[in-house]
């Protein structure tokens, strides 16, 4: 029998990776239910191409000329519209696996629904971790679900991990598996050699120029000011139940070690790969088995020269700032996340200056680091506080 699956965030650039590794495998998965933001024109070729059941676009506009779309050309789904047409979709017991790859914030609230209808559930959207973390695991534990990663950096350090910890998520020994260290490698962006100077000149279209991957624009600015790593940093914590020191950043500008895990006996596991998210989620759908990606495997002959530094916290003080959240707990972590989403919006409508995604992300954790949320409520009802405190701030600018 084929797994169903449900995209969140079918029209970015995972959610067409994700299409990719369906279409892939037409014998072993179906896309029973897909939602996104606004793309009416993309999503309208998916229900084309996949005819998925349901579909929900969070923009009531949108929703609204989707389903004028797929009348006139005679295709039939169930279209929904809103914040709450898309945690339907995703509460939807017949839903089957869950990929969890809509930006931001905003995914929260449909991946706490899957979690509560105990589904499997593939999570590319770290920012619904970053702002949850051990709160997101007791409810995983609680309704029975299960969390599979799709970041790469993740998969890589699930895939270099024994059995037992691949089981545990959320709450796994990693001092018990003989583990030292987690390494987390990151490119180090498209500026990690411009003269420093230079970043306050940065425009948006080359902050989004990343050296290796192909994403959407939020998170190529955070992996050009590293808050992408920083933000991986605190998934990883979350994730494998790690402490700070037990999770050390490298850059490794060729991005072609996806991470690794070094243990107490010396030997370091490393999974490399081409740089193609299509392969970390077929890991993730096919887990614990393997399927084709349409990636193919490394030509180690033709590989040039793979190195490794240290990060530089004058150059990228995100990732600083994103450690010190980490220290300070799940407020400061909530806090920044959400300042850091405003800043970033900001910087790519032209409202700010590069450089003041960090001091943005640092005026939030002036003011917001040392709160205690202790339930999800609370994690919302702070999120919507950073997101005002620091419009307010650019608004100023
Ligand atoms: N791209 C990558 O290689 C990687 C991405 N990730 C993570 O995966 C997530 C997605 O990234 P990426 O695919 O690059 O982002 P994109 O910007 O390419 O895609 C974002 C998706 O989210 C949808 N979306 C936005 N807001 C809403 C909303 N309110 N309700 C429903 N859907 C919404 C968008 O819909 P629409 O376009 O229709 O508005 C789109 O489908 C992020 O959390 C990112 O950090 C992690 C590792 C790698
Ligand atoms: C592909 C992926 O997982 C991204 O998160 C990637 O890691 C971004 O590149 P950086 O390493 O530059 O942040
Ligand atoms: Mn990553």
């Amino acid at each position: 029998m084929k797994t169903k699956i449900t995209l969140l965030g079918a029209t970015g650039s995972i959610g067409s990776s994700t299409l990719d590794v369906i279409a892939a495998n037409p014998d072993k998965y179906e896309l029973y239910a897909a939602a996104c933001g606004h793309n009416v024109e993309k999503m309208l070729d998916i229900i084309r191409n996949f005819s998925p059941k349901r579909v929900a676009v969070y923009d009531k506009d949108a929703a609204c000329r989707l389903k004028d779309a797929c009348t006139l050309n005679n295709l039939s789904c169930d279209i929904l519209a809103g914040a709450n047409g898309v945690v339907e979709i995703a509460a939807d017991q017949e839903g089957g696996y869950v990929v969890a790859a809509i930006v931001g914030a905003m995914g929260l609230p449909p991946v706490l629904a899957a979690v509560k209808r105990g589904a499997v559930i593939g999570l590319a959207n770290k920012e619904a971790l970053v702002m949850s973390g051990k709160l997101f695991f007791n409810e995983v534990k609680k309704y029975g679900a299960k969390v599979l990663p799709i970041d790469s950096e993740h998969s890589a350090i699930f895939q270099c991990l024994p059995q037992s910890a691949q089981e545990n998520l959320g709450s796994c020994d990693l001092k018990g598996c003989g583990v030292d260290k987690i390494l987390l490698t990151g490119s180090g962006g498209p500026f990690r050699t411009i003269e420093l100077e230079k970043l306050q000149d940065v425009t948006p279209s080359m902050a989004v120029n990343h050296p290796v991957w192909s994403m959407g624009p939020k998170i190529s600015v955070d992996s050009s000011t590293m808050m992408n790593k920083g933000l991986e940093f605190i998934e990883a914590r979350y994730l494998f139940n790690a402490s700070d020191d037990d999770v050390k950043v490298v850059v490794h500008p060729q991005s072609v070690v996806h991470s690794m895990v070094s243990y107490i006996d010396g030997a370091v596991l490393a999974q490399l790969g081409n740089p193609d998210m299509k392969t970390p989620i077929a890991r993730a759908l096919a887990y614990p088995q393997r399927v084709v990606s349409g990636v193919g495997g490394l030509d180690f002959c033709s590989l040039k020269a793979l190195t490794f530094e240290q990060p530089d916290f004058k150059r990228y003080p995100c990732l600083a700032l994103a450690m010190q959240a980490s220290k300070l707990g799940q407020g400061a972590t909530t806090a920044l996340n959400a300042a850091n989403e405003v800043a970033v919006e900001a910087f790519l409508n032209g409202a700010c200056r590069y450089l003041d995604i960090a001091s943005l992300c640092a005026q939030s954790l002036d003011a917001f680091g040392g709160e205690s949320p202790y339930s999800l409520e609370e994690i919302f009802e702070l999120d919507a506080k950073v997101r005002d405190y620091i419009k307010a701030a650019v608004a100023r600018m």
